[in-house]
């Protein structure tokens, strides 16, 4: 059999198994031979090969057959193992193997350089990183679950595998899952049409530390929230550490169960808030750092990551995508990273920065957010149901975009400049007292900035 043929079955059984299988237990399988209906395969463990051989075989024999090998027997050998290379895996028809811990646990990958070493603390994020980091002490479980929620790109996601990469030094025993909802309800799925679920529900209940990333994912989705929430529940009641990330406060997302809402708020909800000027300078100056290490030699001009953190205000990650790039392109042509350089060589990414709110966006958002038609914003209504959000659009207006007051009274359905001002004056006041309110318009202006 050739390569080919191989590759071209691996494609025939990435479309039967679904991508995340396929990456877990197709991809890592080598083929050592094929002769007389066997096909010889490396795997990484005993418990591999035996798992691929239950839930994959039949695919894998019916799949080489197709493409012209029949194929009556799967072996499995495990590489690097001191044995002959290609000793195979006894089908065995007994129980099958206890897996080991890690080896069922597979979770997402976590990315190695996502530390808490990496991480810089600033006053956005230093209430977040300090619950993070008492989590990976490990120590008696004293809110459940951490929950963290931001924008886009703020470090979420780098802060939950810091936990993971440190509780493995601490605890090497402990079983730490990280994944995202995503892949949680992948896994759900999947258990429920391969008839897995009890196994699927043991797996998850037996963790000691459940980290699911980005769970704003599973809202709207009924069976996955009912798990989850299960889950959630058994893992809670035996004191295990959970830990939830997502794009907003738990209250805040749409078609998510209340019960699984009043779940979430039940142990400590933390903000990471959007970078302010030092915070992004900080995290400048660490990466430019290690690329100092990376280019030798390259000089990057005073006053470049001053000016990049003052204009590059979206994300972290649109932030570290220009350093990259400034010194991929200045180590190119040899020059030294100057203003001008940074000007030509990120003029998209500032150009996009720069990007202006409009009064549209405004009232779309937050009409949408309320629950309230686009038309409202604009009618004549005055029920408070429709007024507040309305006076919230009048508000942002004011912050966000140059427009003056007579301007914005125009885009409000040609409303006066005085009741524009009372309009900004009323939410100005209310915010003070109004916790709901203010949390509110921190998150509008967070959808709205990107
Ligand atoms: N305080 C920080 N110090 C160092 N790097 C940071 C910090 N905050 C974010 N980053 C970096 O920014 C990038 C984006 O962060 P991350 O993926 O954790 O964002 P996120 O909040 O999970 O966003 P998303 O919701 O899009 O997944 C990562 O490369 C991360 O290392």
């Amino acid at each position: 059999m050739t390569n080919e043929t191989w590759v071209q079955v691996r494609e025939g059984l990435l479309k039967r198994v679904g991508k995340n299988n396929f990456v877990t237990w197709i991809e890592p399988l080598r083929l050592t031979g094929l002769s007389e209906g066997v096909a010889r395969f490396e795997v990484p463990t005993l418990f591999f090969g035996d798992w691929v051989q239950r839930n994959f075989g039949d695919h894998i024999r019916h799949r080489l057959t197709e493409a012209g090998e029949p194929v009556e027997r799967l072996e499995f050998a495990v590489s690097n193992s001191p044995r002959p290379p290609l000793q195979p895996v006894k089908a065995a028809p007994v129980a099958r193997p206890k897996p080991q811990p890690d080896e069922d646990l597979r979770g997402a990958p976590l990315d190695a350089r996502f530390t808490f070493d990496s991480f810089v603390v600033g006053k956005p994020n230093e209430l977040a990183h300090a619950a993070a980091r008492r989590v990976a002490e490990g120590g008696p479980v004293t809110f459940n679950p951490l929950f963290l929620y931001g924008g886009v790109g703020l470090g979420k996601t780098h802060l939950m595998h810091a936990i993971a990469h440190e509780l493995q030094k601490r605890q090497p025993q402990a079983r730490v899952l990280y994944l995202s909802a995503e892949q949680f309800m992948y896994r759900f799925v999947q258990a429920l049409r391969e008839r897995e679920i009890l196994g699927f529900k043991e797996l998850f209940r037996s963790v000691d530390v459940l980290m699911v990333d980005d769970v704003q994912f599973i809202a709207g989705k009924d069976s996955t929230q009912e798990e989850f929430f299960h889950t959630f529940n058994a893992l809670v009641d035996q004191n295990k550490q959970i830990v939830i990330s997502a794009d907003r406060a738990p209250g805040e997302i749409k078609d998510l169960e209340e019960r699984i809402k009043s779940r979430l708020q039940c142990g400590l909800v933390v903000d990471v808030h959007p970078t302010d000027y030092e915070l992004r300078l900080g995290i400048l100056q660490q990466k430019a750092d290690f690329y100092r290490e990376q280019y030798k030699g390259l000089v990057i001009a005073d006053g470049v990551l001053e000016f990049l953190a003052h204009r590059i205000t979206s994300n972290v990650r649109v932030l570290e995508g220009a350093l990259t790039r400034l010194f991929a392109f200045a180590s190119l042509v040899g020059r030294e990273i100057t203003l001008d350089l940074a000007q030509d060589c990120l003029a998209d990414i500032l150009r996009a920065s720069d990007r202006k709110v409009t009064i549209e966006e405004i009232q779309r958002k937050v009409a949408e957010h309320y629950n309230i038609r686009l038309s409202d914003m604009i009618g004549p209504k005055r029920l408070r149901t429709i007024a507040r959000p309305r006076q919230v659009a009048m508000y942002l207006s004011k912050h966000l975009t140059p427009r003056s007051l007579p301007e914005i009274g125009r885009r409000f359905g040609g409303r006066d400049h005085t009741t524009i001002m009372h309009g900004v004056r009323k939410i100005e006041e209310l915010m003070a007292t109004d916790s709901q309110l203010s949390d509110d318009l921190q998150l509008l202006r967070r959808l709205l900035q990107g």
